[in-house]
């Protein structure tokens, strides 16, 4: 067995965060944990404090900070931090090799960069830190010697059916096609004019996988699927025609890599996320993760579709995105970000979700994306921009 490995976990409250403590609470033996973030729920911070013992907890939010530090004055062993400034100083500490970067949206960037430019082990989760910007994140894992192994199920399923030696290569590993899966979200069957009356809280409500509520309403629009396009030609170094998105409402085949001989492998599970976490926290070994075995005989049949670009056009703007290239991605996440926000508030109907992100893409300037300032203005000018835009359709 390799040495004890120290895991900083960023988004520890979280979907992500809890199924990777999960998996670390398996394997005493294996794994320490040396930093815990969130954003503001302090009192769950502070009980899985007191559970993991981390050196550090920070809180993204300085009044949440403020009474984590009164949650656990019993506690002056564990220090508390806060902040965006907190949470790039674990990441980045010398006191972790691995950092699972598991919070929501934008706010992950910061930190994902930092614990890249320490070189550490880096699960990524934060998909939408390299969505924004993905050039410059891939230059700075390879600069820093940083080792950055995907977490979100259809990257790491797609990393495990290529030869390790070949990640990034994907001529000389011989691959045809990337065959990207999606469930297709719990409005798979909606019509048009029914996507115009769905609420939060059907949104949220995967039909498979039990996630945070911003990526389920990614799920539910197919942007998630937008942004896992643009994830994968990133970490895969390959272009989206490359890319084909298989709707399969089932979630057991995680993705498939079609070889130059016509060979397909896939990888499949039971959709827990705690496969893809125990993959990439004790990669290249194999480790209990807790997840039960797959039952085929139960599944039955496994289905496959095209997407509905009509239905759910998220998933052409995030194509369309990329292809604009520059700082594109970047606008197109901000403005789901804003987006995504509104509908989960009650201000803006599921319909329009679409609408904002497009309206953003044509006010906003793209330009190239030459450097981490660019990308954080850009992203803070096009979430102005969508505000704007979800303020003119609800008056
Ligand atoms: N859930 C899943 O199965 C999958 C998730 N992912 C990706 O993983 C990431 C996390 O998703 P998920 O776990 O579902 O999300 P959750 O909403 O469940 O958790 C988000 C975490 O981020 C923290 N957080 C929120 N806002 C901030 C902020 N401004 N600064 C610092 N921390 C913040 C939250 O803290 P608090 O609790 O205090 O709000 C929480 O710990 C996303 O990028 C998602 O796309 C990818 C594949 C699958
Ligand atoms: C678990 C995971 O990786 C999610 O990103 C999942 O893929 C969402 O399901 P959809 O296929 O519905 O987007
Ligand atoms: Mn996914």
């Amino acid at each position: 067995m390799a040495d004890k490995r120290s895991v900083t976990v960023l988004g520890a409250t979280g979907s992500i965060g809890l199924s990777t403590l999960d998996v670390i609470r398996r394997h005493p033996d294996r794994f320490e944990v040396q930093a815990l973030t969130a954003g503001s729920r302090a009192r769950e911070l502070a009980a899985l404090c007191r559970e993991f013992l981390p050196e550090v907890a920070v809180m993204a939010d300085p009044l949440a900070a403020e009474e984590l530090s009164g949650l656990l004055v019993d506690c002056p062993e564990i220090r508390v931090l806060s902040g965006e400034e907190g949470l790039c100083e674990v990441a980045a500490g010398a006191g972790s090799d691995t950092v699972m970067s598991a919070i929501v949206g934008a706010a992950g960037l910061a930190p994902t960069l930092a614990a890249v430019r320490a070189g550490k082990r880096v699960l990524l989760a934060n998909k939408e830190a390299l969505v924004m910007s993905g050039q410059l994140l891939m230059d700075a894992v390879t600069e820093c010697g940083a080792e950055l192994l995907p977490i979100d199920s259809e990257h790491n399923a797609i990393f495990q059916c290529l030869p390790a030696d070949k990640v990034r290569d994907p001529e000389a590993a011989g691959i045809k096609r990337i065959l990207l899966t999606a469930s297709g979200g719990p409005f798979r069957e909606l019509s048009a004019r029914a996507l115009r009356d769905v609420t939060p809280s059907q949104a949220c409500a995967h039909p498979n996988w039990s996630m945070g509520r911003k990526i389920s309403v990614d799920s539910a629009t197919l942007m998630n699927k937008g942004l896992e396009l643009i994830e994968a030609c990133w970490l895969f170094n390959t272009s989206p025609e490359t890319v084909e998105v298989h709707v399969h409402p089932e979630s057991i085949i995680h993705s498939m890599v079609e070889y130059a001989d016509g060979s397909v492998l896939a990888q499949l599970g039971s959709p827990d996320m705690r496969t893809p976490i125990a993959n990439g926290l004790a990669w290249p070994e194999r480790i209990d993760a807790g997840v039960p075995s797959l039952d085929l005989f139960a599944i039955g049949r496994f289905h496959f579709e095209r997407p509905d670009l009509d239905r759910f056009p998220c998933l052409r703007l995030a194509a369309e995105a990329f292809a604009r290239g520059g700082t594109a991605p970047a606008v197109l996440n901000a403005a789901n970000e804003v987006a995504v926000g509104a509908f989960l508030d009650g201000g803006l109907c599921f319909a329009d979700i679409p609408v904002i992100i497009e309206r953003t893409m044509l006010a906003v300037d793209v330009t190239p994306a030459d450097s981490f300032d660019i990308i954080f203005a850009k992203d803070a000018e096009a979430r102005a921009v969508a505000r704007e835009q979800v303020h003119r359709l609800a008056v």
